[in-house]
């Protein structure tokens, strides 16, 4: 380990996830935040992913025996303290200077599951080596955008896999990236000094000459998109589980499910991508009456509760993840800041299944949410 996060003290006032933005707006340049909190066109998705948690209603029961609750749960044949895992989020040494790496010392320290980018800006080995002595930590799963050299991928994956990466996340919903106004109003640009490290001695893509007549998304960038084959390619490169993120329609849900994949992410990538989309919460049921049962379903966006990740779980999550709220803390406070959102969330969590009378995530089930 040649990187050891500082600590950091957790700025006063700091009680939840709505008060870390609020902070981290104040920490933060124009040009990151623009990038860390931006949306794609009219962040109607963005939105939208936060009244459906706050719209749907919780249904309590009292004088249950809690003794001996507990939020642990059970996923890919692990034990995890609790369901909540950090979603890979690029380019994090722009919210901090000890980026992704601070960020595997609180998943660590909080049992919590961590998700890697692809486009992570400190190397995969180093962040793996910050988690995996830990013996209370949660899983360590590498997330996998497809690159346009077959070559470079295979081996991407290969060093994942010696550094103890635990499972593939392909993440399926963003061939292109969204209509990033935001980010275009900023004109947004990586800092000098970071970058996709991780992707450094990619092969350039070959040059395309495209005439006038031609669309540069469909005749160029689009060429490499994978497809399903690609993920039966991908399945014949590694031995480990492999999830796919962005999963938002109960029939890609199902081939994922045909394909004997690890798992599946409902998610929207925070309403980054296809501006309009469903919130994850309004999505989730039909997925989950489709394939409930035979393939574990997680789900993000919106999450800011601990009641928020108790709707989820009642809704048949098996798993929840976070993807802004954890780098506002990282801003904040570093890997005590990352460690503080989880806390948070995690103690909200706790509060929440008590008072609806839960004392397991077991417990919770369609009964817990309100039915008008
Ligand atoms: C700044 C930022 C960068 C992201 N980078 C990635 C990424 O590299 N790969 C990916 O699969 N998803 C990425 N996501 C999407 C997240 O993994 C996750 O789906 C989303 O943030 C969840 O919504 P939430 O922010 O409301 O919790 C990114 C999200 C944000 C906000
Ligand atoms: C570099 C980007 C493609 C990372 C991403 O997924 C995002 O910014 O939402």
């Amino acid at each position: 380990m040649n990187h050891i996060p500082a600590v950091q003290p957790i700025p006063s006032g700091i009680v939840t996830l709505a008060d870390h933005e609020l902070h981290a707006r104040s920490v933060l340049d124009d040009n990151a935040w623009a990038y860390f909190s931006g949306g794609a066109a009219d962040e109607i998705t963005l939105r939208a992913n936060r009244s459906a948690w706050d719209e749907m209603q919780l249904s309590p029961r009292v004088l249950r025996n809690l003794v001996g609750g507990n939020t642990r749960t059970q996923l890919l044949g692990r034990t995890l303290a609790h369901p909540i895992l950090l979603a890979p989020v690029a380019f994090q040494r722009m919210a901090h200077p000890d980026g992704e790496v601070a960020t595997a010392y609180a998943a660590a320290m909080q049992g919590a599951g961590l998700v890697l980018s692809t486009q992570a800006s400190m190397p995969l080995e180093d962040v793996a080596q910050a988690v995996l002595s830990e013996a209370q930590r949660g899983p360590l799963w590498f997330q996998f955008y497809f690159q346009h050299d077959r070559g470079f991928m295979r081996e991407l994956i290969q060093r994942a896999e010696q550094a103890g990466y635990e499972a593939i996340v392909v993440t399926v919903d963003a061939p292109s990236s969204g209509v990033r106004d935001r980010e275009r109003r900023a004109e947004f640009k990586l800092p000098p000094g970071i970058s996709a490290v991780n992707l450094a001695g990619l092969p350039p893509a070959p040059p395309v000459y495209l005439a006038p007549h031609q669309s540069r998304m469909f005749d160029a960038l689009l060429a490499t998109a994978p497809t399903w084959s690609d993920i039966e390619w991908l399945q014949g490169v590694t031995r480990l589980p492999i999830l796919l993120k962005g999963v938002m329609h109960e029939d890609d849900a199902r081939l994922a499910s045909q394909m004997g994949l690890g798992g599946i992410i409902v998610s929207n990538h925070g309403g980054r991508t296809l501006d309009t989309m469903p919130a994850t919460a309004a999505v989730f049921p039909r997925i989950h009456e489709v394939v409930g049962g035979a393939l574990p379903i997680l789900l993000d966006g919106g999450i800011r509760r601990g009641t928020d990740v108790l709707k989820a779980i009642a809704l048949g999550a098996s798993a929840v993840l976070i993807g802004r709220p954890y780098v506002w803390g990282l801003a904040n406070a570093g890997a005590m800041g990352v460690s503080h959102v989880l806390r948070l969330l995690r103690d909200e969590l706790e509060i929440a299944m008590a008072l609806c009378g839960c004392a397991t995530l077991d417990e919770v089930s369609s009964a817990t949410l309100f039915k008008r």
